[in-house]
Order: C-alpha cells, then structure tokens, then sequence
C-alpha cells in the first residue's frame, strides 16, 4: 500500500480509549504547546471523562468512528487487559483484543490516510499489522509523566510506516519528553522498566516522606523534600552524565549520616528488590502479550 503523508504541521490528533494515559499524553502535548487543543480529539460515554478531556479544550465526539474519521494520526490508548469485558465497537479493537479475526469484512473502515500509534503493552506488531484495514503503524511505549513533559518513550515501526511518519512521532511524544527508537523485541522490557517504574518511584517518595515525619519532620515538608529530592537526583543522573555510582560517593561522607543510610538499604537488599520488580513486571509483560 502507498503510504499517503500526514500533514506535520496540521494534522488531527486522535485517541481511542479516552483514559489516563491519553489525557496525560494529550494535556502534555497541549500544555507543551506542540498542537492546539482543537486538534485533538476523543470520544467517551462517561461525563466525568468527557469533563476532563473538555477542560483543557480538547474535543469530544460522539463516536469512536468519528475520532478515526476526523484524524490523521490515531493513539489507541485502551488496556489489553480489559478487552473480553468490553463490547467494542471498532473491528480494529475487536481483532486485537478479542480475536475475533473472523469478523473482519473488507467494508471495514478504511485506514489508509492514517498513521495508527498503538501504546498498549503487550500488542504485538505482528498483530497489528494482520489487521487488513491498514498496514502503517507505530507502537510506543510512553509513561505517565508525559503529562508534565518528562516521559520516557521507546517508539518501534512497523513494516509500511515511513520515515515522515517517525518524525511525526518522535516530535508528538518528544514534545511530552524523551523518545528513543527501539527495536520491538525490547518492548517488554521497556514495559517493565519505564512504563512501569513511576509507581515504584512514588511509592520511594511515599516512603521517604513516611520516614522524615517519624523523624519529626511536618508532613508537607516531608513530601516536598522526598519528591524535589528525588527530581534532582533524576536531573543529576541525567544531565551531568556521571554514573550513579560516583554520584552516590559523592554524597556519602566517611562515618556520616548517608552511609548509615545506605548500610539499611543493602542490609534489606534493597537494589536485588529493584531488579527483581523490574523481573516480575517483564514476566506479565511476556503473559500478556502471549495471550
Ligand atoms: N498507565 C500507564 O502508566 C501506562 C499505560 N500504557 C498503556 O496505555 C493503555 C491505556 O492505559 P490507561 O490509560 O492506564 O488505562 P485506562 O483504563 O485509564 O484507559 C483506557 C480507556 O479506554 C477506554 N476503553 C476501553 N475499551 C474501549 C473501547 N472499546 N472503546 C472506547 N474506549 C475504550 C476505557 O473506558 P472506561 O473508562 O469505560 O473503562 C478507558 O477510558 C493500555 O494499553 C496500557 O497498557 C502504556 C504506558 C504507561
Ligand atoms: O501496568 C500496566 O500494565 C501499564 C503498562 C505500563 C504501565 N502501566
């Protein structure tokens, strides 16, 4: 199939699953000024989803049909996890998360001008691209804090997606963050570190905050310092290019207070129990995708 170019600088933007991550990528993406609010599209039975999507401008069609018939660029943002419940009203959605392959007639609707973008983990390009309606697609694997413009994304394309198509992608999710190129086959892992990994981190923030109110600090206080604390040790990691290891030195004086710290933090096996929740979310990864 010839691919037919989305316009970069004007074209629609569209989400299927109108849920948190669309609304962080989209409130990302308007916050951060790459597109107008007015481009942007999705569609929602829930009032209270409808609301969050219209407070920052973006628009709620009636149907699911309308937003790929008005976009040039598609995210599906909806949970694999949660398709047999659901009675879809899009073969695409139908075929991947239900299998039902055998529903699939060539009146399906045509997605030939389109550039579909999956961001759902565990949907396997090959999957994708069985669906006969369209072959240009691109997954992405992003993560919550493109809301406030720090996600990081892995993108791979598939066989029929152009170079044009990649730019556009790397700008829209490079507006909300970083986006590395990758191949699909790391996908999972990405899944399992990057998607996965803000909750692990709100949970340390959580806790250190837990830990300075023991200490006497009041609340408030706490949870400032726990989350700027850990903002900038994020921004030293990134952007002074130092291993974490040196940076780690160089906050531990001899017989201070830090090391102290630390010693609590090797006795409990505090880095095995990183790796190990980076190893438990890959192997759902793996079960989600084979199923
Ligand atoms: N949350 C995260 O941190 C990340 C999530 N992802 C991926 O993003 C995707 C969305 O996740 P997330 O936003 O967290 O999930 P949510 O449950 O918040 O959003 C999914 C949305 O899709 C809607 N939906 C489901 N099926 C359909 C359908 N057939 N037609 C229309 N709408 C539908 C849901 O409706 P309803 O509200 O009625 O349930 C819900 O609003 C998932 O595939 C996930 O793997 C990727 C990276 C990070
Ligand atoms: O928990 C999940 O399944 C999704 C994928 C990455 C982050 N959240």
């Amino acid at each position: 199939m010839e691919a037919l170019p989305i316009p970069s600088d004007t074209y629609k933007l569209g989400f299927i699953g109108a849920g948190k991550m669309a609304e962080n990528i989209a409130r990302g993406v308007v916050q951060l000024g790459l597109m107008p609010p007015s481009r942007i599209s999705t569609s929602h039975s829930n009032p209270l989803r409808r609301t969050a999507f219209e407070s920052f401008g973006v628009s709620i069609l009636s149907r699911i049909d309308d937003v790929i018939e008005e976009c040039d660029v598609v995210i599906f943002s909806v949970k694999p996890q949660a398709g047999e419940e659901m009675s879809f009203e899009l073969e695409l959605i139908e075929f991947l998360f239900l299998s039902k392959k055998s529903r699939l007639t060539s009146e399906a609707i045509t997605f030939k001008k389109k550039l579909l973008v999956s961001i759902a983990a565990g949907i396997k390009m090959k999957d994708l691209e069985e669906w006969p309606g369209q072959s240009r697609f691109i997954r992405v694997m992003p993560n919550t804090p493109s809301a406030v413009g720090e996600a990081a994304s892995v993108m791979s394309l598939g066989g029929s997606a152009t170079e044009e198509d990649a730019d556009i992608i790397a700008k829209l999710f490079g507006s909300v963050g970083k986006i590395w190129r990758g191949d699909e086959k790391l996908f999972d892992a990405v899944t399992d570190l990057s998607g996965s990994s803000p909750a692990y981190i709100y949970l340390a923030i959580q806790a250190l905050a837990d830990g300075g109110v023991t200490a006497g600090l009041p609340r408030e206080l706490a949870l400032g310092l726990a989350s700027q604390t850990v903002l900038g040790a994020a921004t030293m990691a990134t952007k002074t290019g130092k291993h974490p290891c040196q940076l780690k030195d160089n906050v531990t004086s001899p017989g201070g207070t830090t090391i102290a710290g630390i010693h609590e933090l090797e006795k409990g096996g505090s880095r095995g129990t990183l790796m190990n929740v980076v190893i438990a979310a890959s192997n759902c990864s793996r079960e989600v995708s084979q199923n």
